[in-house]
């Protein structure tokens, strides 16, 4: 399996810079586009990017530019790595400045607010005829960064999708391409499944790590993990997407990690906010990505229109974008029909409070 020579890597942030290590560190000639200067310089001249990874010595020759043409216009395959509501403006870039036969993968994860598409989605309107993929799983860039060993998802298109070369094969090339010592990829021919995945997991780890905040214990984190992942299954499946995907490390796995470590920024999130925190004091005020707290809503836009219904992630909606007291919307959702588990066994009880109201969890919190 060929490996590609040339990577670009559109981002300086943190998970950028990561899988420009990685690629670098697989041998591969790296471009790496940023937006700011200061990155730039201190990338080429150190070896470093204290704003994203600070303490983490990277490996030297990463080619960093702020010139998309100098990044884009040798790369054999592009790695785009910026915030979800940025992907569709950074594939228009790239589509102008790369080859035309450079596949483009998506390390962004979200869904796009008003039409509802997947990253690829975005991609395929944004770049159309490109063959299209998407990186994701369990990783925290410093991790990543550091070298400590890391698994990784890499899913392709499939031909049916009006791709113009051997899709699948784009995506095995990746995985050929980045494979390390400490870097590990698989490789997948679910696209939606994995990106449904990677997209929903940040929502419930807000959900998690407010009620970590609010000092609810480990009970119900397990509980919200485990009725999470029957979310990301039935929107998965409901958009063509395969069931077993969420047995993976993008589905079980970037879930378990995203819900349990405060080295997420989901999670963290949710546990200041748990914890009283206001939203505009979250993280001293300083802006953070935070892929959940926009996909609460996007997420649930587009089960709403194929008629699932997602609690937690409704749950989660409510409390960041509508403004709803948490202990409200956490006895909303726990007030919710008593069914079956798996849902495939048609069984729906009233719950023996009679209204939501009667289960008083503001009591509970700090
Ligand atoms: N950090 C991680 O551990 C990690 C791991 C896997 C996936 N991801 C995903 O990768 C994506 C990027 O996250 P990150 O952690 O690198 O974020 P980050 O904040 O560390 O970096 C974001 C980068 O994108 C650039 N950027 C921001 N807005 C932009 C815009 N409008 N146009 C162009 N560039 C813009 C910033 O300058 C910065 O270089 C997110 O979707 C995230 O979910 C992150
Ligand atoms: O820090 P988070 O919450 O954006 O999570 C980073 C990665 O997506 C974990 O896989």
């Amino acid at each position: 399996m060929l490996a590609y020579d040339r990577v670009a890597v559109i981002g300086g942030g943190a998970w950028g810079t990561a899988l420009a290590a990685v690629a670098r560190r697989a041998g591969r000639d790296v471009s790496l586009l940023a937006r700011r200067e200061d990155i730039v310089a201190e990338l080429r001249d150190e070896a470093r990017n204290s704003a994203y990874l600070p303490d983490i010595a990277l490996p030297e020759g990463i080619g960093a530019t702020t010139d998309p043409e100098e990044a884009l216009a040798d790369a054999q395959v592009v790695l785009i790595v910026t915030p979800s509501r940025s992907i569709r403006a950074m594939s228009e870039l790239a589509a102008a400045h790369a080859p035309a036969d450079a596949p483009f993968f998506i390390c962004a994860k979200g869904i796009e607010a008003g039409t509802g598409l997947l990253m690829t989605g975005i991609a395929a309107d944004a770049a159309p005829g490109r063959v299209l993929g998407a990186v994701s799983g369990p990783t925290f860039a410093v991790e990543t960064a550091a070298e400590h060993p890391t698994a990784v998802t890499i899913a392709c298109t499939s031909a049916a999708d009006g791709a113009t070369a051997m899709p699948d094969i784009a995506a095995a090339r990746l995985a050929a391409t980045l494979t390390t010592d400490s870097f590990r990829p698989y490789v997948s021919d679910d696209l939606i499944g994995v990106e449904i995945g990677g997209a929903v997991k940040n929502v419930i780890a807000i959900a998690c790590g407010i009620l970590a905040g609010a000092g609810f214990g480990e009970n119900v984190r397990a509980a919200l993990i485990t009725r999470g992942l029957a979310e990301i299954k039935e929107l998965a499946v409901v958009l063509g997407g395969r069931r077993e995907t969420v047995t993976g490390l993008s589905g079980i796995g970037d879930l378990m990690l995203t819900c349990s470590s405060t080295k997420s920024r989901n999670f963290s999130y949710g546990a200041q906010r748990g914890q009283g925190i206001a939203e505009d004091q979250v993280f001293g005020g300083k802006p953070v990505v935070v892929e959940g707290r926009e996909n609460a809503t996007t997420v649930t836009d587009l089960a709403r229109r194929h008629n699932l219904h997602m609690p937690i992630c409704e749950m989660v909606r409510s409390i960041v974008a509508d403004g709803q007291p948490i202990g409200e919307a956490f006895a909303a959702y726990w007030a919710a029909p008593i069914e079956a588990e798996p849902r495939a066994l048609d069984i729906s009880i009233a719950h023996p409070a009679e209204t939501e109201a009667q289960i008083r969890f503001e009591e509970l919190l700090p």
